[in-house]
């Protein structure tokens, strides 16, 4: 049955010569030209492609007129009063790039229904219609478990997302302050509602932690979550910054104590060596690493941990000096709360993951860590985790990390949690194991291996210039310009990728989502 156009669309203009099957020029009717505007979707009916359609958005809306041309002087522009408004005659031109044609049962198709590639130009005087209800396109698409997070901005029309392509990872990208936790947010409402398990790290705690309750999540502090011991050795060998075998001392070092502590305050045989007793002596078994289970309130933690890097780099032979130094650098570069605050955490990253997995939300609230470097072990920690899990039950998990202000996790120098986000990107899809990456820059924020592997993106006004053309290095972005994205409003975003079943950008306004 062929689309009831009337009711759904009003006709505004037709195909001008030149068309081609991505591109067609248009001409506006007079009396609906200001009715239309970039980014409108419409569709273009050819008379000679009976109940087919070619779904496009508009481009490029250009006002022209014949007399007061751009390369001729003329009188009035030094007495613009005397422009007599019935001699102007303005009209407008303008592009729409076709998206997909619609098959509605018609000869052309076969009789199939559905969305498909286009393939026909449409013929020049081929009339074009503003969708004003889009609605009814949505039976023509193919979308699995199906979510939507808002609105076509002008037509209104709830864009179905498709979930099964969210293995596939998701960026969202924004100028502050244009929305992109709230899209967020709306996402992670829609996501665990379809049955998707969600880890969220709330980098401030302010953005998701509040919401957690509503969206019955369960708000794990981040302090009280255990960093794996060799994640936490390479946070050491980062802050202090050393190499060859004083590197090999201070992550040693920083195994065993972990171990050590984790073993003391509940963590049972699994942190269990042999080798840390091997390598730090049997006193230090019988004595000094009891020692590290003291209470909370003790000061002294980094003290401790100093006496066992010593004995360590006196095992590896390093010279007096050496020691000396190593261990006023990791002093002065590592702060106590980094040693301290192992005592306090009790929560293994498998414990996170599974809770997620039951109860489908979690939110770490990160706010109560001071470290960066810490923040990011704990998401190395718990990405790591979950691979742990689906080593060991070798199907697919169903889970996704979601990580906003990704700039400090998913950068080029981020450490374990940047090569944890990567390895997610890389390899997680065939175990439903995705991230949803958030920044205010692309290139700058994201690592190459994350952000080169983002099936869909959304964004909004871009905060640097040159990352619309790196996101259309991987997206197909179509006639999309830094032009365009300076008319976006907070709320706005476009969508591109594999989600979007159009599969080129579409701008949507977001759904509210308020707070309290
Ligand atoms: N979908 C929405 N519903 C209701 N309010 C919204 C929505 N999106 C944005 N806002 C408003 O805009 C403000 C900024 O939104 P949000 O915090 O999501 O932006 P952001 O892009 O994450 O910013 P930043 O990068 O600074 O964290 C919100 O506090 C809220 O007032």
């Amino acid at each position: 049955m062929p689309i009831a156009l009337p009711r759904i669309a009003e006709e505004v203009g037709i195909v001008l010569s030149g068309a081609s099957t991505s591109m067609a020029p248009i001409a506006l009717r007079r009396d609906r030209e200001l009715r239309v505007l970039e980014e409108d979707l419409v569709l273009l009916v050819d008379p000679r492609l009976e109940n087919y359609y070619m779904l496009g958005v508009v481009r490029w809306i250009t006002r022209y007129e014949p007399f007061l041309r751009r390369s001729i002087h003329n009188i009035y522009v030094e007495h613009p009063d005397a422009l007599d408004t019935e001699v102007v005659m303005p009209f407008s031109n303008a592009y729409v790039e076709i998206y997909a044609g619609i098959c509605d049962e018609g000869p052309v198709c076969d009789g199939r229904k559905g969305l498909v590639n286009n393939v026909y130009a449409p013929t020049p005087g081929s009339k074009v219609f503003k969708l004003i209800d889009a609605e009814p396109i949505t039976k023509y698409l193919t979308v699995s478990k199906p979510i939507s997070i808002g609105v076509h901005k002008y037509s209104k029309w709830r864009l179905p997302l498709d979930t099964e392509w969210l293995n596939y990872h998701v960026g969202v990208f924004g100028a502050t302050g244009t929305g992109k936790s709230r899209l967020i947010l709306r996402m992670m409402n829609e996501l665990t509602r379809k049955g998707y398990n969600l880890i969220v790290f709330d980098h401030s705690g302010v953005d998701y932690t509040p919401f957690a309750t509503r969206l019955g999540g369960t708000v794990i502090k981040a302090s009280e979550i255990r960093i794996e011991p060799q994640i936490f050795a390479s946070i050491l060998s980062r802050l202090t910054g050393v190499q060859g075998q004083q590197r090999d001392a201070i992550e040693i070092a920083a195994m065993c104590y972990t171990m050590n502590v984790y073993k003391s305050n509940g963590g049972g045989e699994r942190y269990n060596s042999e080798e840390c007793r091997e390598i730090t002596g049997q006193k230090s078994k019988q004595q000094g690493l009891s020692r590290f289970a003291r209470s909370s309130e003790e000061p002294g933690a980094r003290d401790e941990f100093l006496e066992l890097l010593k004995t360590v780099a006196l095992r590896l032979n390093l010279r007096s000096t050496s020691i000396i130094k190593l261990r006023l650098l990791t002093r002065l570069s590592v702060p106590e709360h980094v040693f301290e605050s192992l005592k306090a955490r009790k929560i293994e990253p498998l414990e996170v993951v599974n809770t997620a997995l039951r109860e489908r939300l979690v939110v770490i609230d990160m706010s109560d860590e001071q470290d960066i470097e810490v923040k990011r072990g704990i998401l190395a920690s718990i990405a790591s985790a979950a691979w742990e899990l689906i080593a060991e039950r070798r199907e697919p998990i169903g889970l996704g990390l979601v990580v906003d202000e990704a700039q400090n996790y998913a950068c080029e120098y981020c450490g374990e949690a940047g090569r944890a986000l990567e390895t997610i990107a890389r390899e997680g899809r065939k175990w439903k194991y995705f991230i949803i990456v958030a920044s205010q820059r692309v290139a700058r924020d994201i690592r190459p291996g994350v952000r080169s592997n983002l099936g869909t993106v959304f964004f909004s006004k871009l905060q640097a210039t040159g990352d619309l053309q790196e996101l259309a290095g991987y997206l197909d972005l179509g006639r999309v310009t830094e032009a365009s994205l300076a008319m976006l409003g907070r709320r706005e975003f476009y969508v591109a990728g594999l989600m979007n079943p159009l599969r080129r950008p579409l701008l949507i306004h977001v759904d509210s989502v308020e707070e309290g």
